[in-house]
């Protein structure tokens, strides 16, 4: 099933543009990785993609139509993780936790911060964690989202390697559940199947 079908798509920011047209499908169980140098424009195109930011060319077809109504269909099984992770300084892990995510249960909770080694840091305030340990607690949504659609900007970044495979694995087992995802990422991926944007 088409999810996103995007032609030609070009983007300018202060009267330039960012990159060459770029055209991909998004299709159901498949992961498009994009890739590029700094400031070629990758985050961009994702926020085009959930439209926050206008194109100057090409389109962007949502479930295979252009109406408002199949934008507004996409939109709902979209879950983003954005470049700066949205997770609070101010509030515990477990409260950003509850935050991003809506109320959790015991079980629940557990068994994510025991997949992402954050279970000693559970009541410690988000400002005292490292990078790493911030996004963590942002990539927890992976576990817990019912959205099919992954829109994911730089997840890997300030990772170590056990972060990326444990992110890795909550992907894969996304796309056998019958998810997609996008994401952006100046890794090298060890997954087996995805397709490579390359913005330039
Ligand atoms: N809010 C903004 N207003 C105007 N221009 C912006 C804005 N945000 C980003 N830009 C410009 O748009 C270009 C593309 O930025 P974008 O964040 O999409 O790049 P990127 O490929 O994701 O970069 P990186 O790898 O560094 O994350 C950059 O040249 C940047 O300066």
């Amino acid at each position: 099933m088409m999810l996103l079908s995007v032609e030609r798509l070009e983007i300018e920011r202060d009267d330039r543009v960012l990159f060459s047209p770029i055209t991909f499908d998004l299709l159901k169980g498949e992961i498009i990785k994009i890739t590029g140098e700094n400031g070629a424009g990758k985050s961009s195109i994702l926020r085009a993609i959930l439209g926050f930011l206008s194109i100057s060319d090409g389109s962007i077809r949502y479930l295979g139509g252009h109406s408002k109504a199949s934008y507004a269909e996409f939109l709902k099984e979209v879950l983003y993780i954005g470049h700066t992770t949205g997770v609070k300084d101010s509030l515990t892990v477990r409260e950003n936790l509850t935050l991003l995510n809506g109320p959790l249960r015991d079980d629940q909770l557990i068994k994510v911060v025991n997949r992402l080694q954050l279970q000693d840091c559970l009541e410690q305030l988000c400002r005292q964690l490292s990078a790493g340990q911030k996004k963590r607690v942002a990539l927890a949504s992976l576990w817990l989202t019912t959205s099919s659609i992954w829109v994911l900007d730089e997840p890997i970044a300030s990772l170590d390697s056990s972060g990326q495979s444990i992110v890795e694995g909550a992907l894969l087992d996304h796309l056998k559940e019958g998810g997609a995802v996008i994401m952006t990422t100046h890794q090298a991926l060890t997954i087996p199947h995805y397709k490579e944007i390359i913005v330039r």
